[in-house]
C-alpha cells in the first residue's frame, strides 16, 4: 500500500483546553491512485491532509508513504520528506505576486533535487504561452494552473489538494479536475483531495468522509467519471 494510516490521532491543546480533531484515523490509498476525503467546516480534513503532509505532528499512530513511517522522521528527514515527496494544492493559489509565472515555477525548482523543466511543466497544465505574466493578470484557474505546476515540477510522489477547486466557479473548477486526473494518469501521481463537494469524489477510486474527527465512511469507488461528466 502506498499510503497507510493506521490508529492516528491528533489533538489540539490550547492552554487548557484540548480538543480532538482526529480519532482513531484507518485509511489506505494505493500507489497511483485518486483519494477524496469529504466533510463538513471543521471535521478534520485540513488537519488530516497536514499531518499526511508533515506539516503537523501526530499524538501517536503510524502514516506509512511509500514503505516509510513518516511519524519515526527527525526534523531534517520531515524537511526533506515536505520538500521532494509532496506537492501541494491549496484554495488559494499561494503564487508570489511581484514574479511572472515562469519565476512562480522555477522558485520551486530551485529547492528541490532533481526538478523537470519549467517549460515541460508549463505546458503540461497549458500555460506556456502565458509563461510572463504576472498572477494578477491571470484568472482563478489559470492562476491555480500554476500552483499545480509549482507544486508538480520536483515530481512528487504524493500530491495534496485541500479544496483546490473551491474558489473557482464551475468551468474553471471542471478544468483543475480534468488537470489533476491527467497528471495523474501521465506521472502516476497518488493524489489525495480534500473538500467538501461531494460531487468531486466522482473522479476518485477511494473515497472517505469524515465527520467530528472520525472515518464514517470508507469506500472503493467502483463508477469512476471522468472529470467532465463531473456536476453539482
Ligand atoms: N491550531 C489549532 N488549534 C486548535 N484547534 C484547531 C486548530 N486547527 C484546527 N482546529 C480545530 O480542529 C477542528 C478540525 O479543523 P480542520 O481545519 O481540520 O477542519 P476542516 O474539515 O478542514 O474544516 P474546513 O472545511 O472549514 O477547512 C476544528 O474544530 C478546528 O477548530
Amino acid at each position: 500500500m502506498f499510503l497507510e494510516l493506521t490508529n492516528v490521532n491528533k489533538t489540539y491543546k490550547t492552554g487548557d483546553v484540548s480538543f480532538k480533531a482526529l480519532a482513531n484515523i484507518n485509511f489506505s490509498l494505493e500507489k497511483g491512485n485518486i483519494g477524496v476525503i469529504l466533510g463538513p467546516s471543521g471535521s478534520g480534513k485540513s488537519t488530516l491532509l497536514n499531518v499526511i503532509g508533515g506539516i503537523d505532528i501526530t499524538d501517536n499512530g503510524a502514516i506509512f508513504v511509500d514503505g516509510k513511517d513518516i511519524t519515526e522522521l527527525n526534523d531534517r528527514e520531515l524537511t526533506n520528506y515536505r520538500r521532494e515527496e509532496v506537492g501541494f494544492i491549496f484554495q488559494f493559489y499561494n503564487l508570489i505576486p511581484n514574479l511572472t509565472v515562469y519565476e512562480n515555477v522555477e522558485v520551486a525548482a530551485n529547492i528541490s533535487k532533481n526538478p523537470m523543466k519549467v517549460e515541460e511543466v508549463l505546458d503540461a497544465v497549458g500555460l506556456l504561452d502565458l509563461k510572463d505574466r504576472f498572477p494578477k493578470e491571470l484568472s482563478g484557474g489559470q492562476q491555480q494552473r500554476v500552483s499545480i505546476a509549482r507544486a508538480i515540477i520536483k515530481k512528487p510522489k504524493l500530491l495534496l489538494c485541500d479544496e483546490p477547486t473551491g474558489a473557482l466557479d464551475y468551468n474553471n473548477a471542471i478544468e483543475i479536475l480534468k488537470l489533476l486526473t491527467d497528471i495523474n494518469k501521465k506521472y502516476n501521481t497518488t493524489i489525495l483531495i480534500i473538500t467538501h463537494n461531494t460531487a468531486i469524489s466522482g473522479i476518485a477510486n477511494r473515497i472517505v468522509r469524515l465527520r467530528s474527527g472520525e472515518i464514517i465512511e470508507n469506500k472503493y469507488n467502483d463508477n469512476i467519471l471522468p472529470a467532465e461528466r463531473v456536476e453539482w
